[in-house]
C-alpha cells in the first residue's frame, strides 16, 4: 500500500476551522463559519461488498482506491484522507445524525437564524435515508418538526394568526379573519378526510419520533410553523404542494429576492402546519407528486433535488400576555431548508438514454453548477478576488444564493457508499465535500425582539390564570361545603367567580419582579400562586363592599332616572303640542307673509300708477299753468284793450261832447253878438227916433239881461292867446287890475286844486310846492285870496292807449280891476306811467312851457274844459267877487 495523502490538494486550508473574520468578497466585517460538512457511511449493501474506505477517527475518512478504480493503475497515490466536521459509520443511529447536525439548525431556526442542511451523494449513498428515513427508522426532517413542535408547543399560535404574502412575507391576521380562515380549513379538512385516512398510516410511525425538546425559546413570542416543498430540476421548480388536476400538470415557479434578499419561489404553496402529523402529511403528498424516473441503479432514485422548507414565523405577544401584537414590522420569519440533493453519479453508470438521459445529464449539470460556484466563492474568499459567482447558472444554486452571500447555517451531509464500485464517483463527491467546508458564511445575527414590554408576559398571565383557576375551585367548594350544611338548596347568592376580573399582570410583577426566570410548577411559582390568591380574594371582598355601594348608588340614580323620565315625557309631550302651535303659527306667518308679498306687489303697482298719476298731473298743472298764463295774458290783454278803448271812448264821446259844446256855445255866442248889435242898432234907432244922440257903443257885457251869467266855458281864443303870452285885456274879458303888485316879499303862493278822489301814482316824482295849499273844491274865497298867487289844475285821464295821465295846468292868479281875479294859465306839466310788460313807448314829461305854437286843438279844449270845471266851482257863490279867465 503506498503512502496515504493526508491533504486534499489543490487549496490552502486553515487548520483550525473556528470562526474567522471574513474577507470575502462582499468585503464586509461580518464574523464568518465554514461550512460544516458531515460524512456519513452507509453500511454496504451487501456483506460480500467489497469497501474502499475506512474511518479512522470521528472526524477522519480514508479513502482507499479499490483495484476496478479508473485510474488506480496510474495514480501514485492509493489513499486519500479526507477531514470533516464529523464522520458517522455505518452503525450511527438516525437520532445521532440528527442532534449532530440538525439540531443546532431547529436551535438557529427558533431563534431566527436560517439554515441549510443538503444531502450530497452519489445514488443510493443514503441521502433519502438520512435526510427523510423510512418508517422505522426517521430521518433528519421528521426529527426537525417534532423538535420544532414539542420546543413551540405552549407557545403556538392559534391556526391562521399569519397569513402568507406572496413577496415571501408574513401579515397578522385579526381574530375575526382568523376565525373565518379556521373554517374554511376545516370545511377543507372534511373533503380530504377520506384521503388523509390513506396517509394516517404512513405518518403516525414517522411522528412517533425520540422526544427532544429544544431550551431557550423567547418566551414571550407566538410561533406558527409553515412548510413549502418543491422539486428542483436545473431549470425549473415545481411546487409539490400546490394542487393539480389532471388538465393542470405543474408549472414551473419563478426564483425571486424578497426585501431582505433572501432567494424564494414565488408563489410556492405554503402551508400552515400545526402538528408533526400534519407536515408529514403535506409531505407525503408531495412525495406522491413527484415525478419519479426508474434507473436502473435505483427504482426509487430521483433525477430532481427536493427542497423541504420549514418557515418559522414568531411575533411577540401583547402587554397581557394573551394576543400576538398586531405589528407587521414585529415579525420575525426564519427558515430551514432541507435539501435532498439528487444523484451525483455520471450518466454513463445510470444506463439512461432519450430524456432520461437529458435529465440526468442535468441534474450533473446543477450539481456542476453548485460545485463550480462553492470553488469560485472559496476562492474569492481565499484570494480576496472577486469573480463572479455563476448563482444563475442553476435552479438549484440560484435557490441557495442568498445562503452563501448573506447570512445563514449552512451544513452538509455527505453521504457514502463505501462499496468499492462507487469508488470513483465517491473520491469526487469527498473531493467537493473537503472544499466544501473552506467556504466561509457569514454567522447570522442573533434575533432579539424587544418592544418595549416586560419580560416574561406569558408566564404572569398563566400564574395568573391559575390563581383565578384556584379562587374559583376554592369558592365552588365553599359554596357545595355550605350547601351540605343547610340540607337546602341555596338560594343565595351564587359563589363568586373571576370572569368579571382583568389580567392584573402588573400585581404579578410587584409580586415577583423576575417572573420570566420562574419556573412553572416550581414551589417558588406556588407560593407566588398563593399569594395571588389572597390578595385577589381581597380584591373580591372589596368589590363586592363596592358592589353594594354600587347597587345603591345605581338604584338612587334609577329613581332620579325615572323621575326625570316622567319630567322628560311630560316635557315632551308639551314640546310636541308646542311645536304644533308652532307649526300653525308658521303656515300662518307663512300665509301671511305671502299676502303680505301680494299687497306689497299691489302696493308697488299703485306706487307706480301714483307715481305715473302724479307725473301726469304734474303735466297737466304745467299745461294749465301755461293756459292761466296765456289766460292771464289774454285777460290783461284784453282788460288792456277794454281800458283802451273804454278811455278812447271816453276820450272820444269828451272830445265830441265838447266840440259839440263848443259849436253851441259858439252858435249861442254868435247868436247873442247878433242879439246885442241888433239890440244896439234898436237902442241906437230909438234914440234917433227920439232925437237923442246916439251913445257910445259900451262893451258888451257878459251878463245878459243885466243878469251876471258865469261863463261856463272860457272863450277859446282868450284860452290860445293865454297859452302864448299875457294878452291884453280885450272888451268882453276881464281886465287886469294893472295897479295892483303883488308884494315881492309874500313871495308864491299856490293853490292847488284836484279831484277828491285822485288815484296814486306810486311814484316818487310827485309835483311839489314849497307854500301851497291844497283844495278839492274851488271856492271864490281862493281864487280872490291875493295870498293865492299861482294856480294849478291836477286833473288825471286815460290817454288813448289807456295809461294813467296826470296834468298839470299851472298859470298865475292875477287880480282883475273888478276886485276879482283871473288865473292865467302859461304852463302844462304832463306825467305819465307806461305798464313795464309793454313795449315803452316815448316817455314824455315836459316840464316847461316848451313850445310857443299853440297844443293841439283837442289838447287846448281839454284843458279848457278842466278850467272850466274849476271856476264853475266859484262862478255860482257872489257875484261880486267873480273869477275870469
Ligand atoms: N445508513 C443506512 N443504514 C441503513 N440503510 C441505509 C442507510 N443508508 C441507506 N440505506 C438504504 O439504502 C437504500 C438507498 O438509500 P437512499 O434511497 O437513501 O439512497 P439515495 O442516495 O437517496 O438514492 P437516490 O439518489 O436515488 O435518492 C435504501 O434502501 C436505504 O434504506
Amino acid at each position: 500500500m503506498k503512502a496515504m495523502r493526508t491533504k486534499t490538494p489543490l487549496k490552502v486550508v486553515p487548520q483550525v476551522r473556528s470562526v474567522v473574520k471574513s474577507r470575502g468578497n462582499s468585503g464586509n466585517s461580518l464574523v464568518k463559519d465554514p461550512v460544516q460538512v458531515y460524512c456519513r457511511i452507509r453500511p454496504p449493501p451487501c456483506e460480500s461488498d467489497l469497501t474502499c474506505l475506512r474511518v479512522t477517527d470521528p472526524h477522519t475518512v480514508v479513502l482507499t482506491p479499490p483495484e476496478i478504480a479508473i485510474n488506480y493503475k496510474i495514480t501514485s497515490l492509493k489513499e486519500t484522507q479526507y477531514i470533516f466536521k464529523r464522520v458517522f459509520e455505518e452503525s450511527v443511529q438516525q437520532h445521532d445524525v440528527y442532534v449532530s447536525v440538525a439540531q443546532p439548525l431547529v436551535e438557529g431556526l427558533i431563534r431566527g437564524r436560517n439554515g441549510l442542511l443538503f444531502t450530497y451523494g452519489v445514488t443510493g449513498s443514503g441521502k433519502t435515508y438520512t435526510m427523510t428515513g423510512n418508517l422505522q427508522h426517521r430521518g433528519i426532517m421528521p426529527r426537525c418538526l417534532d423538535a420544532l413542535f414539542r420546543t413551540i408547543s405552549d407557545y403556538q399560535a392559534k391556526k391562521f394568526t399569519f397569513k402568507t404574502d406572496r413577496l415571501n412575507g408574513f401579515d397578522i391576521l385579526s381574530e375575526a379573519e382568523a376565525l373565518l380562515e379556521r373554517q374554511t380549513e376545516m370545511n377543507a379538512r372534511l373533503l380530504k378526510s377520506s384521503r388523509k385516512r390513506e396517509l394516517d398510516q404512513e405518518v403516525a410511525s414517522q411522528a412517533s419520533v425520540e422526544p427532544s425538546e429544544i431550551s431557550g425559546i423567547e418566551e414571550d413570542n407566538i410561533y406558527a410553523v409553515f412548510i413549502n416543498y418543491v422539486e428542483v430540476y436545473n431549470n425549473g421548480v415545481y411546487d409539490l404542494l400546490e394542487e393539480t388536476t389532471i388538465q393542470k400538470t405543474l408549472q414551473s415557479k419563478m426564483i425571486r429576492e424578497d426585501a431582505n434578499h433572501n432567494m424564494f419561489v414565488h408563489g410556492v404553496t405554503e402551508v400552515e402546519v400545526k402538528t408533526v402529523e400534519e407536515a408529514l402529511e403535506l409531505f407525503q403528498i408531495g412525495q406522491k407528486r413527484k415525478r419519479m424516473g426508474h434507473t436502473i441503479l435505483n427504482a426509487e432514485s430521483s433525477r430532481s433535488h427536493s427542497v423541504f422548507t420549514i418557515r418559522l414565523v414568531q411575533a411577540p405577544i401583547d402587554m397581557q400576555g394573551e394576543h400576538v401584537v398586531q405589528d407587521q414590522s414585529k415579525i420575525t420569519v426564519s427558515q430551514l431548508s432541507l435539501v435532498d440533493l439528487a444523484g451525483s453519479e455520471r450518466t454513463n453508470r445510470t444506463g439512461n438514454t432519450g430524456q432520461r438521459l437529458r435529465e440526468a445529464g442535468n441534474i450533473n449539470n446543477s450539481l456542476m453548477t453548485l460545485r463550480t460556484c462553492l470553488e469560485i466563492l472559496r476562492e474569492n474568499q481565499q484570494t480576496c478576488s472577486s469573480k463572479k459567482v455563476p448563482y444563475r447558472d442553476s435552479k438549484i444554486t440560484h435557490l441557495f444564493k442568498n445562503y452563501f452571500d448573506g447570512e445563514g447555517q449552512v451544513r452538509m451531509i455527505v453521504c457514502v457508499n463505501p462499496r468499492a464500485e462507487d469508488y470513483d464517483e465517491t473520491a469526487q463527491v469527498m473531493k467537493f465535500a473537503e472544499m466544501t467546508q473552506d467556504v466561509q458564511i457569514a454567522r447570522p445575527t442573533p434575533m432579539k425582539i424587544d418592544i418595549g414590554l416586560t419580560p416574561g408576559r406569558r408566564k404572569a398571565n398563566q400564574l395568573f390564570k391559575q390563581a383565578m383557576t384556584e379562587l374559583n375551585e376554592k369558592h365552588q367548594h365553599q359554596h357545595l361545603l355550605q350547601q351540605q350544611q343547610q340540607h337546602t338548596p341555596y338560594i343565595g347568592e351564587p359563589p363568586s367567580n373571576t370572569d368579571w376580573m382583568d389580567f392584573d399582570l402588573g400585581l404579578v410583577y410587584s409580586l415577583e419582579p423576575f417572573v420570566a426566570d420562574m419556573k412553572l410548577g416550581s414551589a417558588e411559582s406556588t407560593e407566588l400562586v398563593h399569594k395571588l390568591t389572597e390578595i385577589l380574594e381581597l380584591r373580591i371582598k372589596k368589590r363586592k363592599v363596592l358592589n353594594d355601594d354600587f347597587s345603591g348608588r345605581q338604584n338612587r340614580f334609577r329613581m332620579n332616572l325615572h323621575k326625570l323620565e316622567t319630567e322628560n315625557v311630560a316635557l315632551q309631550t308639551e314640546n310636541t303640542s308646542l311645536k304644533a302651535v308652532l307649526l300653525q303659527n308658521k303656515q300662518k306667518i307663512g300665509a301671511m307673509e305671502n299676502r303680505i308679498k301680494i299687497y306689497e306687489s299691489s302696493i308697488d303697482d299703485l306706487n307706480r300708477r301714483n307715481r305715473q298719476l302724479e307725473e301726469r298731473e304734474r303735466q297737466l298743472r304745467e299745461q294749465l299753468n301755461q293756459k292761466t298764463q296765456l289766460i292771464s295774458q289774454k285777460e290783461q290783454e284784453k282788460e288792456r284793450q277794454r281800458k283802451k278803448f273804454t278811455s278812447k271812448f271816453a276820450v272820444e264821446s269828451e272830445k265830441m261832447n265838447r266840440e259839440l259844446e263848443l259849436k253851441l256855445m259858439e252858435q249861442k255866442s254868435k247868436l247873442q253878438n247878433e242879439m246885442r248889435d241888433k239890440e244896439e242898432r234898436l237902442r241906437l234907432v230909438s234914440e234917433i227916433v227920439q232925437g237923442g244922440t246916439p251913445g257910445v257903443i259900451r262893451p258888451r257885457s257878459n251878463s245878459v239881461d243885466g243878469e251876471q251869467k258865469p261863463e261856463s266855458t272860457p272863450n277859446v281864443k282868450s284860452l290860445v292867446s293865454a297859452y302864448a303870452t299875457p294878452r291884453p285885456s280885450r272888451p268882453g274879458t276881464a281886465t287886469a287890475n294893472i295897479r295892483h303888485r303883488r308884494s315881492r316879499s309874500t313871495g308864491e303862493r299856490w293853490l292847488e286844486h284836484r279831484s277828491a278822489n285822485p288815484v296814486p301814482l306810486g311814484t316818487i316824482l310827485q309835483p311839489y310846492y314849497i307854500n301851497s295849499k291844497s283844495v278839492t273844491k274851488l271856492s271864490d274865497k281862493d281864487v280872490v285870496n291875493q295870498k293865492n298867487t299861482k294856480y294849478c289844475l291836477i286833473s288825471q285821464d286815460a290817454d288813448t292807449e289807456g295809461e294813467l295821465e296826470t296834468k298839470l295846468y299851472k298859470g298865475d292868479v292875477i287880480p282883475t280891476s273888478g276886485g276879482g281875479a283871473q288865473v292865467v294859465f302859461n304852463d302844462v306839466e304832463c306825467l305819465k306811467q307806461y305798464s313795464p310788460t309793454k313795449t315803452p313807448p316815448h316817455r314824455k314829461r315836459s316840464s316847461n312851457f316848451t313850445t310857443p305854437s299853440a297844443p293841439p286843438l283837442s289838447e287846448i279844449q281839454m284843458t279848457n274844459s278842466k278850467c272850466n270845471t274849476g271856476i264853475e266851482g266859484h262862478a255860482g257863490h257872489s257875484s261880486n267877487k267873480r273869477s275870469k279867465h
